[in-house]
C-alpha cells in the first residue's frame, strides 16, 4: 500500500468519532494553553478501553486541558475516581472547567499539581485499573516503572505518543525522546506479566495488559 494510502487510511480513522461540545470546548482550552490534546481516535479509543475494562480507579499522567480525562471518564464507572497529575496549574484549572462542564461531580475526579516522578510512588501498589500515561516522552521510562507497580492484574497501561511523533520507527533516530519511547515499549515488552500491542491511532497509543 501507497504512504499516500496509508496516511489518507490514517486520517479517515481520526475523523471518525464524532465528538461533542463538550470535547470542542476542552480542545478549544487546549489551543488557548497551546497544549497538545489526544487525537479524536486516541480520545474514542481510551473511553472504549475504560468501558471495557469497567474501569473505576484511573491514574493519568498529563492532565493537559482535560480531553483525555474527558474521555477516560466517559467509560469509566458511574462512581470511578481519575486521578489526574500536573506539574501545571493553568492546565488543570482548564481540565476542571471541561470535568465540572461535563456534569462531573467533584468527588470523581482528584486533581494532584505536582511532577509524575514525585507523585506516582505515593500511589498505592496494584490499586489501579487504568493508568494512561501523557507527559513527557523521555520520561516514559521511569514512568513505565511505576506504572507496572500501580496496574491491578487485568488492568492497563497506556501509553500516548508512543512513536514520539513518528520518530521510533526511523532506527537512524537517536533522539533522547525516540530512545525513551523505545525503551518504554522494550520494558513493557520484557515484563512477562504483560502483554503489549502498539495501535497506530494518533502518534502511537501502546497498550499493555497485565496478565497476572
Ligand atoms: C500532552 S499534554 C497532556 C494532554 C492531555 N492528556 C489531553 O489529552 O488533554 C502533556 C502535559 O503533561 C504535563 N507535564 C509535563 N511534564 C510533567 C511531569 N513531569 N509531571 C506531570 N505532568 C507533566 C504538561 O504540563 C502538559 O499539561
Amino acid at each position: 500500500m501507497s504512504t499516500e494510502a496509508k496516511f489518507s487510511n490514517w486520517s479517515y480513522i481520526e475523523s471518525r468519532p464524532v465528538e461533542t461540545d463538550l470535547f470542542a470546548r476542552a480542545r478549544e482550552r487546549s489551543h488557548a494553553l497551546g497544549v497538545p490534546a489526544v487525537s479524536p481516535a486516541v480520545a474514542r479509543l481510551l473511553t472504549v478501553l475504560c468501558t471495557t475494562n469497567k474501569a473505576s480507579t484511573v491514574v493519568e499522567v498529563g492532565t493537559g486541558a482535560g480531553v483525555s480525562g474527558l474521555a477516560l471518564l466517559e467509560g469509566m464507572t458511574s462512581n470511578g475516581v481519575l486521578t489526574t497529575i500536573d506539574t501545571d496549574a493553568d492546565h488543570i484549572r482548564a481540565a476542571k472547567e471541561g470535568f465540572a462542564e461535563a456534569g462531573y461531580r467533584s468527588n470523581r475526579t482528584r486533581t494532584i499539581i505536582g511532577r509524575a516522578e514525585a507523585v506516582l510512588p505515593r500511589l498505592a501498589d496494584q490499586g489501579y485499573d487504568v493508568v494512561f500515561l501523557d507527559a513527557q516522552v523521555a520520561d516514559l521510562p521511569r514512568y513505565i516503572e511505576q506504572s507496572t507497580r500501580l496496574v491491578r492484574p487485568g488492568g492497563l497501561v497506556l501509553v500516548n505518543d508512543a512513536l514520539d511523533q513518528d520518530r521510533v520507527p526511523r532506527p537512524q533516530d537517536r533522539s533522547e525522546t525516540a530512545v525513551s519511547a523505545r525503551e518504554a515499549e522494550r520494558l513493557l515488552n520484557d515484563d512477562d506479566r504483560f502483554l503489549t500491542t502498539l495501535l497506530g491511532v494518533g502518534t502511537g497509543l501502546l497498550v499493555a495488559v497485565r496478565r497476572h
